[in-house]
């Protein structure tokens, strides 16, 4: 059994609407029973969260409708006052038409003012499934509500995307059922979202039989470590190779420097005889050589590499064919994706690459789907592993494995952070991940280093800072992995 069929719909697995659609149908004689437990659950919530107020349940036609009948039941039973306000009557003999049924409670017109009188709205009138502008009367009743607490996602939300179909209720509180959606981690949506909480309905264990989980919230559960061994010497720790430009230094020596804190055991640089020459001034402790590429890659402990920080397209050009000629694992970043300026193809055969969305634009064209897509399209067509950087980070491989990133923080946002976060990658690489599991891993360790780093130095930081907290946040990693680096 591979890793990934091992962890199928662990708990940081996505789900997406269409399988929920699928456990729906292995499950069609326990709906009714998830469905109360569904909406208990949102109602305890609910009574967490907030003092007994005025509350308008929101119900749409379907299943999420269904639910909300099912809060307003429970909170009225607790003595709260609670209306609902129906867009659309469930269909007759459906289960969300049996709980409708079951609340004997007052009715109102889904209105605007209706919305205005409550003290709290739950959004229960569409699923993460809608797949439509939103209509109009739904988005000008939230255009009036107060508080809102969501339930599987606010009203108009592309549960799989994140993105919006229109203007979508603001939400303080979001309750996801049985896990949560690509969607909830995705912009703009997690901006709608407010907190996502996700609760257990009791979804039994077969009911994910048969499906595979192709996505996943980016925590340390997903990519097991390498650990340390008593018999470790560098070249088991891995070598990072990476060409430095005789222009800008700094972005090289970012990577280069990443790349040791997270544990490489060696770092070379390759460079012209100037760019040498500055080289070994400022990276005292990596091999520094003026090796052309053609030689470079001789060497068979030098396989990984990274492309692209401080080089200009004429560097990028006189090394990154001969790497890609000898089948060295290159991480792209910067001037690579640069060079290859709306030709994707001339990147074929890298491992990774690590485009902010304008790096993306540029290399693949302008993304007519979603972020989310438009990632997985480019990795699936160019058959290496795409990080699209953002607050947000995708991070697709060619398999369709996928996996998003909140772990960071915008503490990030500095000129060199990009460099970094390349150099992680390639160090990890060099120590046996695979490319995508490397990759999530690098991503969540920078996202850790730059939390680390914004807390100690009150907020605001730089490349260096961040650099210094990676051997700390790999440890973060590995401690909420259980592994001991003291073995
Ligand atoms: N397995 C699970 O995870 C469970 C999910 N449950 C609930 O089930 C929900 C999903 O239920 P559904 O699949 O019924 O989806 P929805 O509740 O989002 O309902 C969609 C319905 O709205 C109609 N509709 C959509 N847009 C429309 C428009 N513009 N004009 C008119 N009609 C429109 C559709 O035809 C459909 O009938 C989830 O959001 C969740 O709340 C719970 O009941 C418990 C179990
Ligand atoms: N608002 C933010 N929240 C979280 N992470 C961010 C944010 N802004 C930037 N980052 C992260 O910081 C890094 C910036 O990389 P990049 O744009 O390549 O910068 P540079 O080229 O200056 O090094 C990426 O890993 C990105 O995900
Ligand atoms: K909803």
């Amino acid at each position: 059994m591979s890793h990934s069929e091992r962890m199928s719909f662990e708990t940081n697995a996505l789900l997406t609407p269409h399988e929920t659609l699928q456990m729906d149908a292995h499950m069609s004689s326990s709906l009714e029973f998830l469905m109360e437990n569904a909406g208990a659950m949102v109602a305890r919530l609910i009574r967490q969260h907030f003092k007994s107020c005025r509350v308008l349940v929101a119900c749409g036609p379907g299943n999420n409708g269904g639910d909300g009948y099912v809060v307003a039941r429970y909170l009225q039973g607790w003595g709260w006052p609670v209306s609902v306000a129906p867009w659309k009557k469930p269909q007759h003999g459906s289960l969300a038409a049996r709980a409708a049924q079951e609340w004997t409670g007052p009715i109102v017109a889904f209105e605007a003012a209706e919305a205005m009188r409550a003290e709290l709205v739950v959004d229960a009138v569409f699923g993460a499934g809608l797949s439509r502008p939103l209509p109009e009367d739904v988005v000008h009743f939230f255009q009036h509500v107060p508080r809102c607490v969501a339930i599987d996602v606010p009203s108009g939300v592309d549960g799989v995307t994140g993105a919006c179909w229109g203007e979508v209720p603001q939400a303080l509180l979001t309750v996801a059922l049985v896990r949560k959606r690509p969607g909830h981690l995705l912009e703009p949506a997690t901006g709608r979202c407010g907190q996502v909480v996700c609760v257990d309905i009791g979804m039994p264990e077969e009911a994910f039989s048969g499906l595979k989980a192709r996505y996943w919230e980016n925590t340390p559960s997903l990519w097991p470590l390498p650990l340390q061994y008593e018999q470790d010497h560098k070249y088991t720790r891995g070598v990072v190779s990476l060409y430095g430009g005789a222009h800008m230094p700094g972005a090289a020596r970012f990577a280069s420097d990443s790349a040791r804190h997270t544990g490489a055991g060696l770092v070379c640089v390759s460079s012209s005889e100037e760019g040498a020459a500055l080289y070994r001034t400022v990276l005292p402790g990596c091999v520094v050589d003026q090796k052309t590429p053609y030689d470079s890659v001789k060497d068979q402990r030098r396989r990984v590499w990274v492309c692209g920080p401080g080089l200009t397209f004429k560097e990028v050009e006189s090394v990154l064919p001969t790497l890609l000629e000898a089948q060295c694992h290159v991480i792209a970043d910067a001037g690579a994706l640069a060079w290859a300026d709306g030709l994707p193809e001339k990147l074929r055969g890298v491992k990774v690459m690590t485009p902010h969305l304008g790096e993306f634009v540029r290399v693949f064209g302008p993304v007519r789907t979603s972020r989310l897509e438009a990632a997985q399209q480019a990795s699936k067509e160019t058959g290496s592993v795409i990080v699209l950087k953002g607050a947000d980070t995708v991070i697709a491989a060619p398999d369709g494995r996928t996996a998003i990133n909140r772990h960071a923080t915008p503490a990030l946002a500095t000129a060199g952070s990009g460099d970094v976060l390349s150099g992680i990658i390639a160090a990890l690489c060099a120590s046996g991940m695979p490319a995508w599991e490397a990759s999530c891993a690098a991503v969540w360790i920078h996202g850790e280093a730059g939390r680390q780093a914004a807390q100690a130095k009150g907020g605001w930081i730089v490349a260096e800072d961040l650099i210094t907290f990676l051997g700390k946040a790999r440890h973060a990693a590995e401690k909420s992995q259980k592994l001991s680096i003291n073995r």
